[in-house]
């Protein structure tokens, strides 16, 4: 039983679930054409192929988690697993994951296949260890579950597609720098030149200030496209605004509590916009049906 609870964490559980949870609310923004059986096998994949692509991640860092105080805990830094244990048990969920999106279409499968090579070999094996800028490009894999959302329900990879997993990605430097303030002792000791360890606190917050803005961009562009009506808008503008004057406040704080309590702000704000463009969806077909 032991082995099976570190077999699951090395698939980061809280990650993961809300990864699928912006896959699902992108499938089931084209509330007309959702089938169960298409429901069930995204649901599957993305089960299946984020939980491999994590696995695999941290069978290929145990070195950098055994030095940071967050993460050596984990089951292979502790020696309860082997990193080849790691691996085999990630290869194994994501071409299961992989095999499963086949079964939906061609585009699915584009968008797991972006999930693997941008976070495995874009930003483990690549950027993590040498570029503050990491996240950028790791962030599209952060975006491929809503990718493959959409192009489950509509068939197609799109601009609306696109903009989704931008969302997504707009939203990573939030998540993950404010973590990176946190923890950037623990960064600097693993030699991980996360952007507060290479250029400092504030220069991260207010590139933080940036992306939130270029979110917000990006959410009155679908707005404006017509992709997504007032009810999106009104959902979710406000929380994306709110974060952002959050930040600037904490541009004249930058303590280290100051990045946790930011940190866990950031954290509900993507499911928020996910869940916004499904019920703006839902309320436009109801509507459309009266
Ligand atoms: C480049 C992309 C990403 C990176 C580098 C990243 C990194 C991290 C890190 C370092 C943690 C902290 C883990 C710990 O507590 O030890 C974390 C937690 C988490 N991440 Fe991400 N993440 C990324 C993308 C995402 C995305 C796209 C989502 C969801 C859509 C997400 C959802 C979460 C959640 C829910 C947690 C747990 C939060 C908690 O424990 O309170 N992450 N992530
Ligand atoms: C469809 C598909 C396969 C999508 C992949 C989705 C996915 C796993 C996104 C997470 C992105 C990522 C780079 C996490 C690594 O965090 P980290 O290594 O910096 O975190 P850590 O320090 O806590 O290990």
């Amino acid at each position: 039983m032991a082995q099976l609870r570190d077999y699951i964490e090395l698939t980061k559980p809280k990650q993961t679930f809300l990864l699928l949870l912006t896959s699902i609310f992108a499938y089931l923004t084209n509330i007309s054409s959702i089938s169960i059986v298409n429901a069930v096998h995204l649901i599957a994949s993305m089960l299946l192929s984020i939980s491999g692509t994590t696995a695999m991640n941290m069978a290929l860092e145990a070195d950098i988690d055994s030095l940071m105080r967050r993460t050596s805990s984990r089951p292979i830094p502790q020696g309860r697993l082997t990193p080849s244990e790691g691996l085999i048990f990630g290869i194994v969920l994501f071409l299961s994951g992989l095999s499963v999106s086949l079964l939906i279409n061609i585009y699915v499968a584009v968008a797991v296949m972006l999930g693997l090579i941008s976070d495995i070999f874009l930003y483990t094996l690549w950027l993590k260890r040498r570029n503050p800028m990491s996240i950028v490009l790791g962030g599209i894999a952060g975006g491929a579950p809503a990718l493959a959302g959409w192009a489950a329900s509509s068939g197609r990879i799109d601009l609306q597609g696109v903009l989704m997993a931008l969302t997504v990605m707009l939203w990573i430097p939030a998540h993950i720098w404010y973590i990176a303030i946190y923890y950037k002792e623990d960064y600097e000791l693993a030699g991980i030149p996360m952007l507060p360890v290479a250029y400092g606190v504030e220069r991260t917050v207010k590139t933080i200030i940036a992306a939130l803005s270029l979110l917000t961009a990006v959410e009155l562009a679908m707005f404006v496209m017509k992709m997504f009506g007032f009810v999106f808008l009104i959902l979710s503008l406000p929380f994306t605004l709110f974060l952002l004057y959050k930040s600037v406040v904490y541009l004249r704080d930058l303590s280290k509590e100051g990045a946790r309590k930011m940190y866990k702000m950031a954290s509900p704000l993507i499911g928020i916009i996910f869940i916004a463009m499904f019920i703006d969806n839902l309320v436009k077909t109801f509507l459309s049906s009266l």
